[in-house]
């Protein structure tokens, strides 16, 4: 099977059968021999054909007469990663990418489908002019251009203002570096550098957090032994910063609320030199065991993964953790540059679903703190009402809880002069994302 095929097959997955894009694109790279430069090449093929998302069925329409819904979605998708690599891919030649367009249809339709699919590329790469994109700041002519769904480009202007929506837009179809944290009950920073050095990797210190590292290139992750072997674990430096707000010491009983797949609560444990107790929880049980195998593969023995609804930890644990972590389930708005698919299946409705769970979590976990213990509350987003007005509404019903200078905690020095952090990706180029610190007073 040749990469665009096995792009097709992908495509085919996601828009089918609602597969996530990353899932299935780590699924058919294991299971076909490739190249590093073939698996390279889907990778950008997938990913940048999901991304481009409705962009794409724009460019589309203006090339064929009927609906597309009366096209067969296979063709569809051949046409969707055609127009791709003609339009937005520099180094393909025009001419491959249709004829290997029109192979796949032969090879997944008929004839006929082939002679439609080399009608409408050949028409596509004779007429530019047809789909020159718009370059007004429209909130419609955003969203062709920067290739974001309209209403989720209305919701950026409305609430950012429409120059830091279009920013905003444009980090996100920027590609994300992996980024790993140094195990450091294993080795240190600068002795993992050196082994992903050796290793291929082109790689620089994280300049936020002191554990991370930033790989500007480096090989599949399969084949990656420090990572393997748990000398590292995959986090984005933004994600980094949280457990070192928390600032768990040794020995202490933390409770992580919504754990899954346990970034955050394996640093904690790291930071505790894998002594005293974490509780992670998650509502779903097929992900306790990927908390469980992180622990495992970095040599933690001090979490305890656990079935739990984050809502019933106040009654289970009243009064009993020295500090709990909320890391709420959100829009993810913050990390869209690391998924390609999630802006195109989200709908408005998460922003009124959300924000009364994550204040219901918060205020469960608020009853499991002890006296002089610590809630600490985080999401990577950038949305104000999942954010700082969930922590306005919590402290306005909770006066025992005293909102701390998130400042003290950071391992950077920041100019804000807000008690709570909020990272947003144009401005400080990382993953989106949220931090308040609160104590509890008696
Ligand atoms: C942002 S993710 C957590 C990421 C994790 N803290 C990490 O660093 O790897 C949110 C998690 O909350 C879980 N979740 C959603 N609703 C929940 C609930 N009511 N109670 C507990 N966990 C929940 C989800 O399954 C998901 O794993």
């Amino acid at each position: 099977m040749n990469a665009r095929e096995v792009a097709l097959n992908i495509l085919n997955e996601v828009y089918t059968q609602q597969a996530y894009a990353n899932i299935s694109l780590s699924r058919h790279l294991q299971k076909n021999q490739l190249s590093d430069q073939d698996r390279r090449f889907i990778t950008e093929l997938v990913y940048g054909t999901v991304k481009a998302g409705d962009t794409l069925l724009w460019i589309l329409k203006k090339f064929v007469n009927r609906p597309l819904n009366k096209i067969e979605p296979t063709i569809i998708n051949i046409l969707r990663l055609g127009i791709y690599q003609i339009v937005f891919m520099d180094k393909i030649p025009e001419s491959a990418a249709c004829n290997e367009a029109v192979n796949l249809a032969k090879k997944y339709s008929n004839q006929g489908s082939a002679k439609f699919v080399n009608g409408v590329l050949r028409n596509l790469i004779r007429q530019p002019e047809k789909y020159a994109m718009p370059t007004g700041n429209k909130a419609s002519e955003l969203a062709i251009r920067e290739q974001h769904p309209l209403w989720l480009v209305k919701k950026f202007i409305h609430t950012f203002g429409s120059e830091a929506a279009i920013k905003l837009c444009q980090f996100n179809n920027t590609n994300a570096p992996l980024v790993l944290r140094t195990n450091t009950l294993k080795t240190t920073r600068q002795e993992l550098i050196t082994e992903l050095i050796n290793a291929g990797c082109e790689v620089i210190p994280s300049k936020l957090a002191p554990e991370g590292i930033i790989c500007k290139t480096h090989t599949s992750l399969n084949q990656l032994a420090p990572l393997q072997n748990g000398f590292a674990q995959v986090q984005d430096e933004s994600s980094m910063l949280v457990a070192h707000v928390v600032d768990p010491k040794p020995n202490e009983f933390i409770i992580d609320t919504c754990s899954a797949p346990g970034g955050k609560t394996t640093h904690m444990a790291t930071l505790m030199q894998n002594k005293g107790k974490i509780i992670a929880c998650d509502i779903y049980e097929h992900k306790l065991k990927l908390i469980q195998d992180n622990a495992n593969r970095l040599g933690i023995n001090i979490i305890e993964p656990k079935l739990l609804d984050a809502r019933e930890i106040g009654n289970q644990y009243k009064n009993q953790a020295d500090k709990v972590l909320v890391d709420a389930p959100c829009s993810g708005m913050g990390v869209l540059r690391r998924k390609p698919d999630s802006r195109w299946n989200k709908t408005a409705e998460i922003f009124e679903k959300l924000p009364p769970l994550q204040l219901a979590i918060l205020e469960s976990a608020a009853r499991a703190v002890k006296p002089q213990g610590v809630l600490v509350y985080s999401t990577c987003t950038i949305m104000p009402q999942e954010n700082i007005e969930i922590i306005n509404q919590f402290l306005a019903k909770h006066p025992d809880f005293v909102l701390e200078d998130i400042r003290k905690y950071l391992p950077f020095k920041t100019k804000s002069k807000e008690k709570t952090l909020q990272l947003m990706p144009y401005k400080d180029n990382t993953d989106g994302f949220f931090i308040a610190r609160m104590y509890k007073k008696v």
